[in-house]
């Protein structure tokens, strides 16, 4: 696995009452995460994606389109991958929106494939969940059956159907 520099230094919480940082581990690790401080009910909206910058595709940006990639420029950066995530990254309503009822302490997780297509560091997974795809590559490397168990976004959608009508 490729790393590139981490760059995380320690800020005031962007979103306090909402969620927060557990910081774990050497930055270099990734093993810190993002937790709820309040309960979200199913599909409420957890943040609003707002502040964004864009830039190049790295372990820290999210993609919104199929070329574009911004920074997240909050404390959202910390949301882990999940094969069985408690919200979805809505780049098409521009939010983080609750996947199921998520208690205070919960870790908030997005699956990341749902929006990123070709992933600029890829990893081994360690959510251990049932559906866990194991390598977090991006959805280019996924069958379609398997996306189809999850939330994606229209861009990733797009890109799926460009890709199987290619290969069709
Ligand atoms: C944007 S960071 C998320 C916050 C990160 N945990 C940290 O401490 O900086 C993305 C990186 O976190 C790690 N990561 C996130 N979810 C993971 C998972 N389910 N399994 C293994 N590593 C994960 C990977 O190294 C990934 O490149």
């Amino acid at each position: 696995m490729a790393v590139t520099e981490s760059v995380q230094p320690e800020t005031k919480p962007t979103h306090p009452g909402y969620f927060c940082i557990v910081r774990q581990g050497t930055p270099e690790q990734y093993c810190s995460k993002l937790i709820a401080e309040r309960d979200y009910p199913k599909g409420s909206i957890i943040a609003e994606l707002k502040g964004l910058t864009p830039g190049p595709k790295r372990y820290s940006s999210v993609q919104v389109s199929k070329d574009k990639h911004i920074e997240l420029n909050s404390d959202l950066v910390f949301m882990n991958h999940s094969c069985d995530p408690s919200t979805h990254m809505d780049t098409d309503g521009m939010a983080v929106r609750a996947l199921k009822d998520i208690k205070t302490g919960d870790e908030l997780t997005f699956f990341y494939p749902s929006t990123e297509w070709d992933m600029a560091q890829p990893f081994d997974c360690w959510c251990g969940a049932s559906q866990c795809v194991k390598q977090v590559t991006g959805a280019k490397h996924l069958s379609t059956e398997t996306l189809n168990n999850f939330v994606i976004v229209e861009h990733i959608k797009e890109l799926l159907a460009e890709r199987d009508q290619a290969q069709a």
